[in-house]
C-alpha cells in the first residue's frame, strides 16, 4: 500500500474529560507499541488541543479540531475559526460528524464551506457522511451519503487532504456497529461516487474509514476488509482498546 494510502484511525474524544485525562490516555497510548503503518490522529476538545499536542510531541500521533467555523475571525461568539486552528498548528479536523449535523443544525452547505475553509488554511478534514437509521430502513442510505459528498464536491476541487469516514448515524455510540458486508457496501458506493466525480487519480489516494461503535472486539473483522481504510472511533478512543484499534491491522 502507498503511504498515501495509509490505514488512518480517528480518535474522537467528544466533549469528554479533563486536561489531566487526556493526557493520562496520551501516556497510555505513547507507552504502548503501535503499528507504524498506521496515521493516527486523536480530536480532544478544543480547550484540550495544545496541552494533547504538546504531550504527543515525538510520536505518529496528530491531533484534530472536532470542528471549525468557516470565517477567519470576527463576531462568532463561541465558536473557533478555520485559521486560528492553522496558527495552533493543528494539522486536521473533523467536519460534519452527525452531532454537529443533528444537535447543532448544520446544514450541507455549511459542511461544504467549512471544508472548503479548511483546506483553504492548509487544514486536512476527515469529512464525515452517514445516514439515519429511518433513511437505512427506507433504502437511502446510498443517496444521502452522495448527496452529502455532492455538496461538498460543488465547493471543493482538491479531495487530496480529505479522508471520507462514513459513520452512519444509527451506529454511533449505540453498540450497533455497522456488519461489515454493510460497511463495505457504502464504502464501494463512495468509492464508485469518487471515480465519477473525483477522477481515477484521486481515487487511488482516497481513504474512506469507517466509524461507529467500533471496538477492539470487532476491529480485526472490520480491518480486514479491503475498502475499509481506517476508522472514526468515539467511546473505545477514550479507553486503553484504542491501541488495539490502532494495531488492527497486526
Ligand atoms: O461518532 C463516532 C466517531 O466520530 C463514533 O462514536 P462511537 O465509536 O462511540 O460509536
Amino acid at each position: 500500500m502507498s503511504a498515501d494510502r495509509k490505514f488512518f484511525v480517528g480518535g474522537n474524544w467528544k466533549m469528554n474529560g479533563t486536561i489531566e485525562s487526556g493526557k493520562k490516555l496520551v501516556e497510555t497510548i505513547k507507552s504502548a507499541k503501535l503499528d507504524s503503518n498506521v496515521e493516527v490522529v486523536v480530536a480532544p476538545p478544543a480547550l484540550h488541543l495544545l496541552p494533547v499536542q504538546e504531550a504527543l510531541k515525538g510520536t505518529q500521533i496528530q491531533v484534530a479540531g472536532q470542528n471549525a467555523y468557516h470565517q477567519v475571525s470576527g463576531a462568532f461568539t463561541g465558536e473557533v475559526s478555520v485559521s486560528q486552528l492553522q496558527d495552533a498548528n493543528i494539522p486536521w479536523v473533523i467536519i460534519g460528524h452527525s452531532e454537529r449535523r443533528t444537535l447543532f443544525g448544520e446544514t450541507d452547505a455549511n459542511v461544504a464551506e467549512k471544508t472548503k475553509a479548511a483546506l483553504k488554511h492548509d487544514i486536512s478534514v476527515i469529512l464525515c457522511v452517514g445516514e439515519t437509521l429511518e433513511q437505512r430502513e427506507k433504502n437511502e442510505s446510498i443517496n444521502v451519503v452522495v448527496r452529502q459528498l455532492d455538496a461538498v464536491k460543488k465547493e471543493v476541487d482538491d479531495w487530496t487532504k480529505i479522508v471520507i469516514a462514513y459513520e452512519p448515524v444509527w451506529a454511533i455510540g449505540t453498540g450497533k456497529v455497522a456488519t461489515p458486508e454493510q460497511a463495505e457496501e457504502v464504502h464501494a458506493a463512495i468509492y464508485d461516487w469518487a471515480v465519477k466525480n473525483l477522477g481515477q487519480g484521486a481515487t487511488d489516494k482516497l481513504r474512506v474509514i469507517y466509524g461507529g461503535s467500533v471496538a477492539g472486539k470487532n476491529c480485526k473483522e472490520l480491518a480486514s476488509k479491503p475498502s475499509i481504510l481506517g476508522f472514526l472511533v468515539g467511546g473505545a478512543s477514550l479507553k486503553p482498546e484504542f491501541v488495539d484499534i490502532i494495531n488492527s491491522k497486526l
